[in-house]
């Protein structure tokens, strides 16, 4: 079910007096009253997926459902400086009777409809299980081309599965490509020894996975991992980036269902995204798992929407 966003969402601080460029987010975002795709043109869309059936299913800490208004709030106020794409309000998907493949099917469909007007997808999740639906959204958008998915996680989210989970996605969409006869081009940056069984790491090698580990992501290795991840986009046609909040420090981001002791920090995660922004082959990007119920005095809110901001303006 598609619902537009409280307008009441887009609130901040106006220094319009101070002059006509003095503007914020929340001052310069339009927000679709009705769904119109036709509208995404040329745009970067947020469209939220309001779920965390996937993280209830994966025995984790829910609330993420709640995440998509808390992270429009957090961004509203940031400044808008000048981008290659307009940011537009696409409102959300929920799901209330807790259909989650349902509710991902609707999403994918939603995802495909603003693609194809040439819209970008800026995904708010939602549990992980948000990057099955809008993975499988671009799958179907781009029927033709080579898509890399790029994965910011400690989790390889390979788990096998009877039924989808916020553990799942990357081997739903495995799948997928294996039944259109596609190729699977999936790397794990940030991947963890100690959160990923063996039983995981092995179907990881089966399935041909890229793996960029947590001890080898530190500013004295930047180079070594910024040219891998080169080597990823110059293989692939279009990218899809997934950015789970729960690759970044629990120091800095306390707000997810199971924090890192180590992860990626702010600073160096802005610094390796960064050439996927600015390759030309980005079409969807999407940030999942936070959950305001875990979050303390907004830390977190503020470093997902950052993340968010510098997602849009950094993105050609
Ligand atoms: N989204 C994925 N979540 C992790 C959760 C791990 C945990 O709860 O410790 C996973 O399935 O591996
Ligand atoms: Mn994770
Ligand atoms: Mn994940």
């Amino acid at each position: 079910m598609w619902q537009a966003s409280d307008s009441k969402i887009w609130q901040g601080r106006d220094d319009s007096r101070e002059s006509p460029t003095a503007k914020r987010v929340f001052q310069t975002i339009h927000s679709l009253q009705t769904w119109q795709p036709e509208q995404t043109a040329q745009h970067v869309a947020l469209l939220g997926f309001a779920s965390d059936v996937g993280v209830a299913r994966n025995l984790g800490r829910v609330g993420a459902a709640k995440a998509p208004p808390v992270l429009r709030q957090a961004l509203a106020n940031m400044a808008s400086q000048t981008s290659a794409y307009p940011l537009l309000d696409a409102g959300d998907i929920h799901y209330p009777d807790g259909d989650l493949d349902a509710a991902q099917n609707e999403f994918a469909q939603a995802v495909q409809a603003i693609h194809a007007h040439q819209g970008k997808t800026l995904v708010l999740g939602g549990g992980h299980e948000t990057a099955f639906a809008h993975g499988s959204g671009l799958y179907a958008a781009y029927p033709d081309q080579r898509i890399a998915i790029i994965n910011f996680d400690p989790h390889l989210d390979l788990r096998r599965h009877h039924q989808a989970t916020s553990g799942t996605p990357f081997a739903q969409l495995a799948q997928l490509a294996h039944t259109q006869n596609r190729p699977f081009d999936y790397t794990c940056i940030g991947a963890s020894g100690a959160a990923n069984t063996a039983a995981l790491l092995q179907d990881a090698e089966h399935l041909g996975v890229n793996i960029v580990w947590d001890t080898d992501i530190h500013w004295g290795n930047v180079n070594a991992v910024l040219s891998h991840i080169e080597q990823v986009l110059s293989r692939a046609d279009i990218v899809y980036l997934t950015i789970d909040l729960d690759v970044l420090p629990s120091y800095q981001m306390p707000a997810v269902s199971a924090p890192a002791a180590l992860g990626i920090a702010l600073d160096l995660l802005i610094h390796l995204i960064t050439p996927i922004l600015q390759s030309g082959r980005l079409v969807g990007a999407d940030v999942a798992e936070f959950n305001p119920d875990f979050d303390i005095d907004k830390q977190g809110a503020r470093v997902a929407a950052r993340l968010l901001w510098h997602i849009w303006q950094t993105w050609r």
